[in-house]
């Protein structure tokens, strides 16, 4: 009752505040709905007596009011749901902002990491569909009790032991609640091959991955993957329904032995002469017309249950523990220019939720103005390292000093705004060219002279002839039938992307030419090395992930990582003579090269 409470008081507050005009037209339209139903009943009654007793003037106008009525219920209901309608949309909006807030207002990526808020957020996005179904089921309920209310008024004033014939309705709400209960338990049981068999489907039908498992033959695996856990899934959520559907089956039949036993009463007061035939109607009428209620308020009862859930996924999601926010004491401003550069002194790191430590007390320096590239084995925490120094996750322990200042004394949102970055996923955003690039950053989106350079600058220009449209052209088939690019050229234009930014204190390149051409990384890199002496001049530091060592040669200084710590730091040539794992690297590549 507490937690129905509560979803109401959610509910309302966010229809109020979504447009609190419309959601009162609607309480209004729907108010006299519900009113006309009792009101039909009594109607009919008196329409029996006057018919019995021979009053054909008055037995019409009751039939034509009668008549008038029920066609105004109809008309008030379509009315009402286009203002709750409108409602829920805005409503939904709201909680949809909410949810993006949750996601993505946090100062690291911990809990996208977490398979649980992962599934969390997976069935929030897709309950909020149905905000305008709760607060249409807020306001019936309301609505329904306000014509229960009526309805047993009416009914003890002809026979006080009818007034009993409600509580009949008890147990199908009871039972409505366990039913609920066991239907949700059964989707809870059923998210992960859910989503395992939406992530199959995904696989077998998005072109990209469709062609390889053609050419793997491994579509009938995929196929029969997907049929096992949508069968799991299915076969959870069958037990919870059929479960549910008992219940509420046990539910009803209590009440129709209530409403056999009105029937009955009525019938013995009529022979008696104690009322009417009218009012035998009056009863039978109102009867079925609480069973109805009931039903129906059954139905909304259930999807406020639902929308409970709802409200307590977003709690969680509200209150998932993430990094304590800085406290005002601690800040310290990311600076201009970086005059000395950027510093690991013995970081540590394990993923949340893990006891193995990824990066081992890392000790590095990066200086201001040089280009330093990463490399070092499938799994030795180049990724790692560089998520670290965007400020995505914490030092577990040791610290990352930036010109002597600790990160994690800076505000991240001033941090990640200093720093350009094209990560190993870089995102395919599928929106207009200009807004793909533009994103890097959204002062410039509008200016087409920077957004021309930067995509000359990335070797993005045969792209731009490629989409129609140009830069206002629209990108892969996400939300309208754009362009669909290649694996290269859509890494192409996030490096475009990571170049739009002006003069960034670090430009972090993770693996940037993992899915382009030889010519293409060739001419990347000769501009990567040219844009790292711009980012230079204000002190940036350049650092790429890569495992080319054709690249990796350029870079001012080294580092080989392994297995979390650092093996070697030297240029190229420091690194070969001193014949350690990068040489053994350096070698093994040119002789699979040559
Ligand atoms: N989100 C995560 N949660 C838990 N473990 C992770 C996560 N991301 C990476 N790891 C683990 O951390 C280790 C280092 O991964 P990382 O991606 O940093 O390696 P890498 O050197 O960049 O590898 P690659 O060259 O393959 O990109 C791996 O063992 C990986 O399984």
């Amino acid at each position: 009752m507490k937690n129905l409470a509560r979803t109401a008081r959610w509910l309302l507050t966010l229809a109020w505040q979504a447009d609190r005009a419309r959601l009162l037209k609607a309480i209004v339209l729907l108010t006299l709905g519900y009113l006309a139903t009792p009101g039909i009943a009594l109607a009919l009654g008196a329409f029996t007596d006057n018919l019995l007793d021979g009053r054909l003037g008055a037995t019409f106008v009751i039939g034509v009011l009668i008549a008038l009525v029920l066609v105004a219920e109809l008309m008030m209901g379509h009315f009402a749901h286009l203002y709750y309608y409108e409602v829920g949309e805005l409503a939904e909006s709201r909680i949809n902002s909410e949810l993006i807030r949750y996601v993505n207002g946090t100062p690291g990526v911990e809990h996208l990491d977490n398979a649980k808020f992962a599934d969390t957020v997976t069935l929030v996005r897709e309950e909020i569909q149905k905000a305008r179904a709760y607060i249409e089921a807020l306001l019936q309920v309301v609505l329904l009790g306000g014509q229960l209310i009526l309805t047993t008024v009416i009914l003890a004033s002809l026979e006080p032991w009818l007034l009993l014939l409600p509580l009949g309705a008890l147990p199908p709400v009871i039972m409505g609640r366990y039913a609920q209960r066991s239907i949700d338990r059964s989707r809870d049981a059923a998210v992960e091959q859910n989503r395992l068999a939406r992530h199959l489907l995904h696989v077998a039908t998005s072109s990209s991955s469709a062609k390889e498992a053609r050419i793997l033959g491994a579509e009938a695996a995929l196929k029969r993957r997907h049929e096992r856990s949508w069968r799991e899934a299915t076969a959870k959520l069958w037990r919870g329904q059929l479960a549910g559907a008992a219940l509420r089956a046990l539910g009803q039949v209590t009440f129709a032995a209530a409403v056999c036993a009105t029937v009955y009463l009525v019938l013995l007061q009529a022979v008696r002469g104690l009322v009417t035939v009218g009012d035998v109607v009056l009863v039978i009428t109102l009867a079925v017309q609480v069973n109805a209620q009931v039903a129906a308020a059954l139905s909304v009862l259930s999807t406020l249950h639902a929308a409970g859930h709802t409200l307590r996924r977003l709690d969680s999601l509200k209150t998932w523990p993430t990094r304590e926010p800085r406290t005002p004491a601690a800040v310290r401003p990311v600076p201009a220019r970086l005059r000395h550069g950027i510093r690991l002194e013995a970081v540590s790191f394990s993923y949340p939720g893990s006891d193995r430590p990824v990066l081992r007390e890392v000790d590095l320096d990066l200086p201001a103005g040089r280009t330093v590239a990463l490399v070092g084995e499938n799994g030795a925490g180049k990724s790692t390292l560089v998520k670290l120094l965007c400020g995505l996750y914490e030092p577990t322990a040791g610290r990352i000093l930036v010109d002597g200042v600790d990160l994690r004394e800076m505000p991240p949102e001033e941090w990640r705004s200093a720093i350009s970055t094209l990560f190993q996923d870089f995102a395919r955003l599928e929106f207009t060219l200009r807004e793909n690039v533009g994103v890097g950053d959204l002062a410039r989106m509008g200016n087409d002279d920077v957004l021309t350079d930067v995509l000359g600058r990335a070797g993005a220009e045969p792209i731009v002839r490629r989409v129609p449209g140009g830069l206002d052209g629209a990108l892969g088939h996400g939300y309208t039938d754009g362009a669909e690019l290649s694996g290269g050229q859509w890494q192409t234009l996030g490096l475009a992307r990571s170049a739009l930014r002006d003069q960034p204190l670090m430009l972090v390149l993770d693996e940037p030419a993992a899915a382009l051409d030889a010519a293409a990384e060739h001419a990347t890199f000769e501009q990567y090395a040219g844009s790292a002496g711009e980012v230079g001049s204000n002190g940036g530091v350049t650092l790429f992930v890569s495992h080319r060592f054709s690249t990796v040669r350029m870079a001012d200084r080294i580092v080989v990582l392994e297995g979390g710590r650092v093996a070697e730091i030297g240029d190229h040539a420091e690194l070969l003579a001193s014949r350690g794992l990068y040489a053994d690297l350096f070698e093994l590549q040119a002789r699979s090269y040559s």
